[in-house]
């Protein structure tokens, strides 16, 4: 007799599907099954004996003889669907490697070399480091979580390596999550040089062998650490003992397209459900886990000094307010000289690429704006083009200003690559690195940048975003802070806090390991309070002041949001769509939420399509949750909703 199986589907509905099914089958394993006219992969969530629909299909084939999605998986995937409000047949294909959702043979095509040789450290643990590590390992296997503390350079990886060796000691399974690509080859390397277990990556950037590779070995217990970036939160780790999430401040960890999840959140989900201990480890935490640690959830373990002899590096401000010079102050050129000529590294961060920021008519207003998005288009010099950095749109810079008819076009500011051909003008015999998303997109790009500059040889490195955080560079002696005044004039209400995390974890990076480091910070504003607090490293008081005013105004961590955003090339069909579900969010008459908007997005217009939000705002979670539940079966009475394009974010951060 046939059996029925329930399936879920990559597609964006909320529902499963019935099938029926000859073969022997167990919950977790794919199948292959009809659906309207196609043929489709799917996971088969349960197996049972009746079904409320008549005239099923059956399944073409079972893929797997052994389930590929465990039990403590798949409950975590069935958490996120719910919590996200998001179809658990989408939620299932991110978690997926892509070999494995186009039905390919679960098989390990190379597993990968225990490393021949490893080594260990020649320091001596700070006393610090030492509390840290029995503090984390007095959980006894348990749930615990920990926020370990550290300020930049306190050898906090040391403490990953050796909670994790005591881990493998026990054979269990260690997952490391870090914020960017970037930050996994260092990674990776102190992982592998000091423990005796085979460990894997899990990232967008490794091709699908070596995914699935990676994957399965985890799986099967063959990896004692995968380290990964978000969406390793998901691979399916049998002897899970600790996860490390590491620069737990980061927004990466948040996915910001389709499935919106939150792989820091997730992985309280994943430690409760596994009864693990968790470690978060930054120096600048956010203001959630903060306010988590005042509440008694969190520990928090602190590392106050830099290990060895080093010490947090000098800070300073340069008053950009009567500058006339471009994007360096001459006491920066002149302090960079210094440093180079005593053999040392500096890192001058700038947060833009491309040549400069805005194209523009010197005699009329015109400014060069991209066709499709509310946005000013970006010159890059080496291809000749002016970009798009919403839509990725190009096009030729115009010779006369299509306003005025006149010769009198420009470029105003600066971004990573005119800064490099400004310094190469004052440094015509230094190497300069640019690290930015345009010279690292070939592969391995980055990795050789990074060699380079670990190499030690004086240089000028130009930094983004991508250099930030984590890394650990021995010679850099100073730090230039170029550009972050934007950072005050933008209406996110976090904006303040992740300027401050910015500029600690960027200071972070000078200084690490001998001589003492010098940071100068150029800015227009001198005189904003945040200063106080960043040029006296004290990251916590400014930290507790946010918390003093995020708590009276109510705004999380103290409350809940959630954004409704519709975005339709109709503009009216995108605000009328979100006053529709407003009357419907009104009727579902839950008090204790807040309903704010609908308003239009601060960048109006992307690829041709305005953009409107909705806020949902409460203390009470789950209140909030019951609301946005009832919404969504409701969803489908909203006249407008064939005409816009829509989605849900918990926990929105942008
Ligand atoms: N006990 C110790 N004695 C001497 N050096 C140490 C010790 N522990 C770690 N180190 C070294 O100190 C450097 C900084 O450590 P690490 O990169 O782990 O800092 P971190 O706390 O992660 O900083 P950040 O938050 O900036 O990433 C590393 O080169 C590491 O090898
Ligand atoms: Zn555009």
């Amino acid at each position: 007799m046939s059996l029925i199986v329930e399936v879920a589907i990559p597609i964006p509905l909320n529902k499963t599907f019935d099938y029926l099914c000859d073969d022997e089958v167990l919950v977790g394993v794919r199948v292959k099954v009809p659906f309207v006219r196609k043929k489709v992969i799917g996971i088969v969530l349960a197996i049972r004996d009746k079904s409320n629909f008549y005239k099923l299909k059956s399944v073409e084939e079972v893929l797997d003889k052994t389930p590929i999605l465990d039990k403590l998986t798949l409950s975590l995937l069935f958490w996120s669907a719910n919590y996200y409000h998001h179809p658990i047949g989408e939620v299932i294909s991110t978690a997926l490697p892509k070999n494995l959702r186009l039905g390919k043979k679960a098989n390990i095509k190379k597993i990968t070399g225990l490393p021949n040789q490893t080594k260990q450290s020649n320091f001596k643990l700070s006393d610090e480091q030492n509390i840290a590590i029995t503090q984390i390992l007095k959980s006894n296997y348990q749930y615990h979580a920990f926020l370990l503390h550290g300020v930049t350079g306190s050898g906090k990886t040391e403490v990953y390596l050796h909670t994790t060796q005591a881990m493998l000691n026990q054979k269990k399974q260690v997952l490391v999550l870090v914020p960017e690509i970037g930050l996994t080859p260092q990674m990776i390397t102190r992982f592998e040089s000091r423990l005796k277990t085979r460990v894997v990556t899990i990232h967008s950037q490794l091709n699908e062998t070596k995914k699935l590779d990676a994957y399965l070995m985890a799986k099967n217990g063959e990896a004692g650490v995968v380290i990964g970036t978000r969406s390793a939160i998901f691979s399916p780790m049998p002897n899970l003992g600790l996860i490390i999430i590491d620069e737990e401040h980061d927004n990466s960890f948040k996915q910001q397209s389709n499935f919106r999840y939150c792989a820091k959140n997730l992985s309280f989900i994943r430690a409760k459900q596994a009864n693990i201990p968790i470690v978060l480890g930054t120096a600048t935490p956010s203001l959630e886990l903060l306010k988590n640690v005042m509440d008694q959830k969190i520990t928090r373990i602190t590392l106050t000094k830099r290990t060895g002899n080093a010490t947090l590096p000098k800070i300073s401000l340069i008053d950009m307010r009567s500058n006339t010079d471009g994007a360096l102050s001459k006491m920066l050129i002149e302090k960079t000289k210094q440093y180079l000529s005593a053999g040392k590294q500096v890192m001058l961060f700038i947060n833009r690429r491309g040549y400069a920021p805005v194209y523009y008519c010197t005699q009329c207003s015109w400014k060069a704006q991209c066709d499709h998005c509310d946005s000013t288009m970006v010159y890059h010099r080496h291809i000749n083009r002016l970009k798009c950095h919403h839509c990725g749109g190009e096009k030729m810079p115009e010779h006369t200003c299509p306003d005025c008819f006149r010769q009198s076009l420009k470029v105003l500011g600066y971004g990573t690559e005119r800064l490099e051909e400004t310094l190469s003008s004052y440094f015509a015999d230094t190497p300069i690195i640019r690290i930015d998303r345009d010279t690292t997109r070939r592969k391995k790009a980055f990795t050789r940048h990074l060699e380079q500059i670990n190499a030690g040889k004086s240089c000028i490195i130009i930094g983004t975003q991508m250099l930030a955080k984590g890394h650990d560079f021995s010679n850099l002696a100073m730090v230039g802070i170029l550009d972050i005044d934007t950072g005050f004039l933008s209406l996110n209400f976090r904006a303040t806090e992740y300027l401050a995390q910015l500029l600690i974890q960027v200071s972070g990076r000078a200084g690490r390991h001998k001589e003492k480091g010098e940071v100068v910070i150029q800015t227009r504003y001198p005189d904003h309070p945040i200063f106080n607090f960043i040029l006296s490293s004290h990251y916590t008081q400014f930290a507790n002041q946010l918390l003093k005013q995020r708590l009276s105004a109510m705004m999380p961590p103290f409350s809940h949001q959630a954004l409704l955003c519709a975005n339709a090339k109709n503009k009216q069909n995108a605000e009328n769509f979100l006053h529709e579900a407003v009357v419907l969010l009104k009727n579902i008459q839950i008090n204790s939420v807040e309903i704010l908007g609908p308003v239009i997005n601060t960048i109006e217009k992307k690829s041709d399509y305005y953009y409107f939000n909705l806020y949902l705002q409460s203390n009470n979670r789950v209140t909030l949750h019951q609301m946005l539940s009832t919404f969504n079966q409701h969803i489908n009475i909203l006249k407008l909703k064939n005409k816009v394009r829509w989605y849900l974010d918990i926990d929105p951060i942008e």
